[in-house]
């Protein structure tokens, strides 16, 4: 076989191999969708006994009706006089109970859902969502998720309904007339295969296209609002204007084909609907028991006839649902692989998992979570030591590693600076210190090899000062409080003037001024500065600033590395990443990448 072809089908398989587990993490989803018989079959068998009842109403009243036209002593009819009320009573209690059951089921295994994502969410963050847009992830779990409550509703439900309620109805008319039967068995079939094929032919793209057209929807009108500024500056809004309107037509027009798909498939069932209701008529005329015709063997009476020729318009009702159902089945598994897609049941192997400590873990993790959280409070208490040997870190997708080879020793009271050009892995490192990443290669605090601990002690340990720090839409306060919320005003204030922010806080009138979403009222600097008071409020004894000076001039860039480290204080570890120039005065080691 030559290196090419050998090529091509590593390829293929491998492309096959990434199908099957897209398709096999779509099915979890769709497993945690779906509720569990104890809630689901309740509302299944109230949604059978209701379309049962209607059908059965429909029947009885044709038989009513015409048999009082016979003009019968009274006592003939009254059983089915009882009949009709019981039924046309009984199919709107077993469509009510029906709704309340199989919600209530839905509703609860929504809540299950969306919690079971956000689980699955959680360890990603922040390194394996960053490749995710915000606007398109927020649809991912608040609409993909939402529209997955139609799985047990509009999909799982009415087709198990339809396909009971069609099988028994025509075993019933198979009791009046089979011939009439086998009609209606071949048009539902009929009507079941022309309804789902033709709306298929036009709405199944559509369908499949509704749901990653509307994140990508809310992702660039996010995008747009977000980065006004910017777009407005480069004179590039109305560029992306036209883009944002040319996705809205498109998803109006995908809406519409899908709508033109369901009244193709209601116009089909209609159709088909009539031509049952006309063979039942062609077959059973011929079958009467006319007067004066002689007896036939199992002839029809006039009640019996009229129930065989309007029971197929009460089927039909039931069984529209079926290409229906079909057509939201598409819908909910375009919209279950797209929660699949952010939230994988594995992690990606580059974000660390837990050793112990999930949610799951008996007595023993119990146990031995207590043994390392005592271990990692001791570390607080007395100042750890990091040593870093030969580690490696790679992001998430990525075949090589963003950064290989790197060794040191930091103890408390030091401050390394880490430089390197633009790409070279700062930030991978500093993410792999807090644990956001994955490491291969040796990462011990004080002794204790990082992966052993669970990661939010190792966050304990170690803070992280990000290159754009996140600020809340929030008062200085908010934002300083999620760090330590016992602090009082005055520690805020003090920590404040620590970072050199005390003489701007009161200009701003304050600690109840606010920053501005993403800190939109404030400078890159004075975000650092909040954020490094964060983190001396959050007590860490190893502190990671990466960055510091990226979003200040470079007049500002010495003040602002001399005043947080200095409120970083001298027993505080400091891993300072920068690749700006840093006075060598105020570093004891250095880290070159190369
Ligand atoms: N979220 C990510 N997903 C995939 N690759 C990433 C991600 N973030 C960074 N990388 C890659 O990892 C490598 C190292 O990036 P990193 O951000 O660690 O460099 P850096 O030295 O901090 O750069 P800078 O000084 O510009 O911040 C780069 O090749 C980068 O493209």
């Amino acid at each position: 076989m030559s290196e090419t072809t050998m090529t091509a089908a590593s390829a293929s398989a491998h492309a096959a191999n990434a199908s099957a587990a897209r398709k096999a993490e779509t099915r979890s989803i769709l497993r945690l969708a779906q509720p569990r018989p104890r809630s689901f079959v309740p509302g299944l068998l109230a949604g059978v006994a209701g379309a049962l009842m209607a059908v059965a109403l429909l029947a009885c009243s044709a038989w009513l009706i015409t048999r009082a036209a016979e003009q019968p002593p009274i006592m003939f009819l009254s059983m089915a006089v009882v009949g009709v009320r019981a039924f046309a009573l009984g199919r709107s209690a077993f469509r009510y109970l029906e709704r309340v059951v199989s919600h209530d089921g839905a509703f609860r295994q929504l809540a299950a859902l969306r919690l079971g994502v956000f689980r699955r969410l959680l360890p990603l963050a922040p390194a394996g969502l960053s490749g995710a847009g915000r606007g398109d992830l927020l649809t991912r779990l608040v609409r993909d998720v939402d529209d997955l409550q139609d799985l047990p509703l509009r999909v799982v439900q009415p087709l198990l309904t339809s396909l009971l309620v069609a099988v028994l109805s025509v075993v019933g008319v198979w009791l009046i007339l089979p011939a009439a039967a086998i009609a209606l068995a071949v048009c539902l079939v009929l009507g079941g295969l022309l309804g789902t094929a033709l709306s298929g032919a036009v709405a199944a793209s559509s369908e499949r296209a509704i749901a990653p057209l509307r994140g990508k929807l809310s992702n660039d009108v996010l995008e747009v609002v977000e980065n006004l500024d910017v777009l407005r500056s480069f004179d590039a809004l109305d560029t992306r204007l036209a883009g944002i309107a040319d996705l809205d037509a498109q998803l109006r027009r995908a809406t519409l084909r899908r709508a033109l798909g369901s009244g193709l498939q209601a116009s089909i069932t209609s159709l088909v609907a009539g031509a049952a209701t006309l063979a039942a008529l062609v077959l059973g005329i011929p079958a009467l028991d006319l007067p004066g015709a002689g007896a036939m063997l199992g002839a029809l009476n006039g009640p019996a006839l009229a129930v065989i020729v309007l029971v197929p318009m009460a089927v039909f009702e039931v069984f529209a649902a079926i290409p229906a159902a079909l057509g939201v089945w598409r819908q909910v598994r375009a919209s279950a692989e797209r929660v699949a897609g952010v939230a994988p049941a594995e992690v990606p192997v580059e974000i660390p998992v837990d050793v112990v400590g999930d949610a799951d873990a008996g007595e023993q993790s119990d146990a031995q979570i207590d043994a390392l959280t005592a271990q990692a409070d001791a570390l607080r208490v007395l100042g750890p030591v990091l040593e870093v040997a030969d580690l490696s870190v790679r992001w998430p997708g990525q075949s090589a590693p963003a950064v290989s080879g790197v060794s040191f020793r930091l103890q408390p009271g030091d401050r390394m600076l880490v430089a390197g050009p633009s790409g070279a892995g700062k930030t991978s490192i500093a993410h792999a210190l807090v644990r956001f990443l994955d490491y291969s290669g040796s990462y011990r605090i004080d002794g204790i090899e990082a992966r052993e601990l669970p990661q939010h002690e190792v966050r304990r340990v170690v803070g992280l000062c990000e290159q754009r720090p996140w600020l809340f839409d929030e008062s200085i306060r908010q934002n300083l409080l999620f760090a330590r919320e016992t602090a009082t005003d005055d520690d805020l204030l003090a920590v404040l003037d620590r970072v050199g922010l005390a003489g701007w806080t009161a200009e701003r009138g304050g600690l109840d001024a606010r920053v501005g979403q993403r800190g939109a009222l404030v400078s890159g600097g004075q975000a650092q500065r909040i954020a490094v008071a964060r983190a001396v409020l959050a007590d860490f004894p190893v502190l990671i600033l990466d960055e510091p000076t990226a979003n200040v001039d470079v007049q500002q860039a010495d003040r602002l590395v001399r005043d947080i480290l200095q409120a970083a204080g001298d027993e505080r570890a400091v891993l300072l990443i920068s690749h700006t120039p840093v006075p060598a005065e105020l570093i004891t080691a250095r880290l070159d990448l190369a």
